[in-house]
């Protein structure tokens, strides 16, 4: 992606946590110049400093865009006091704030809400995106250019999907990594040492993973071709696809809660 039109005019990142940071870290690597961000953030990590970008100064006056990556929590306290100018690209990857809700603190604005997930710090996330009638085809391609710095990116045509998604890969990896801790304290509980049983859990999800986007494959024919009639996995399959108790009931019953919080946030 050309980010010479952001490097000579600036963007701004409110909020350098954990995603803000992700982010950060994917655009340096990927073509942003360093002397171009601008990071407001009261806490800086010392990590911050390596970055070499410039950490609680002077705002640009039209910076090419204003990214968010604060808590929602935090959105009523931090909207007020940010300005853009007459071309700047507001993004946020915040959970929940309606796009409504920037458009009010930036009335003129193009506007694009993002949503994320963690695997951004390595390059391997994906992203949503959906923008306000003010972002055209520049802005979303230009949005789309800074989000798919750490992963893949898709578009969405509709906001109220953003729930939605959300719950399910921007809070999926927390239960992808709780699959992990469950599988291995099961396999402490057959008698495995905590260290083995870690290992392999880990390293399953890891190569399953792998191997479920290295090809066109359904999953539920990449699940048959582990299940041998009368084997191992039909009996543990039989538990985990229960239709009652297994992990379908408990997935849909986890994404709901998870969509219900996010579309709370947005009130
Ligand atoms: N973590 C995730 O998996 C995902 C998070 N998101 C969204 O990303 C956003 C950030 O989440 P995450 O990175 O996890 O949270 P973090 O708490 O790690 O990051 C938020 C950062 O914002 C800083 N901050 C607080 N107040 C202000 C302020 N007034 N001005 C500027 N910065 C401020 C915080 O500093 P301090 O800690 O010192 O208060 C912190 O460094 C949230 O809106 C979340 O919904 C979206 C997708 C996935
Ligand atoms: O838990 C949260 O609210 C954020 C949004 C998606 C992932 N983390």
């Amino acid at each position: 992606m050309d980010f010479s039109d952001v490097n000579a005019r600036g963007l701004v990142l409110v909020g350098c946590g954990r995603m803000g940071g992700a982010l950060l870290d994917g655009w340096l690597k990927n073509g942003l110049t360093a002397s171009a961000v601008q990071v407001i953030e009261p806490h800086p990590r010392p990590e911050l400093a390596g970055f070499g970008v410039s950490v609680n100064g002077a705002l640009p006056a039209d910076p090419a865009v204003l990214v968010i990556a604060v808590k929602p929590q935090m959105m009523a306290e931090v909207l007020p006091r940010l300005s853009v100018g007459p071309d700047t690209l507001v993004v946020s990857v915040a959970a929940g704030v309606t796009i409504a809700s920037y458009e009010a603190a930036f009335p003129a604005a193009p506007i694009v809400r993002a949503m994320p997930n963690t695997p951004a710090a390595i390059g391997q996330g994906i992203t949503a995106i959906i923008g306000n009638a003010k972002a055209g085809a520049a802005q979303l391609d230009l949005a789309e250019a800074l989000m798919a710095a750490v992963g893949r990116v898709v578009r969405l045509q509709d906001e109220g999907q953003m729930d939605a998604v959300t719950a399910l890969s921007g809070s999926g990896p927390a239960y992808v990594f709780h699959l992990i801790e469950a599988m291995a304290a099961a396999g402490v509980a057959e008698g495995l040492a905590p260290d083995l049983a870690l290992a392999l859990a880990r390293a399953t999800v890891a190569g399953a993973g792998a191997l479920a986007v290295s090809g066109d494959e359904d999953p539920a024919r990449l699940r048959e071709n582990v299940t041998s009639p009368g084997g191992t996995t039909a009996a543990g399959l039989a538990v985990l696809m229960d239709a009652g108790t297994g992990l379908p009931p408990l997935m849909r019953a986890t994404i709901a809660a998870a969509a219900a919080r996010s579309r709370e946030l947005g009130k």
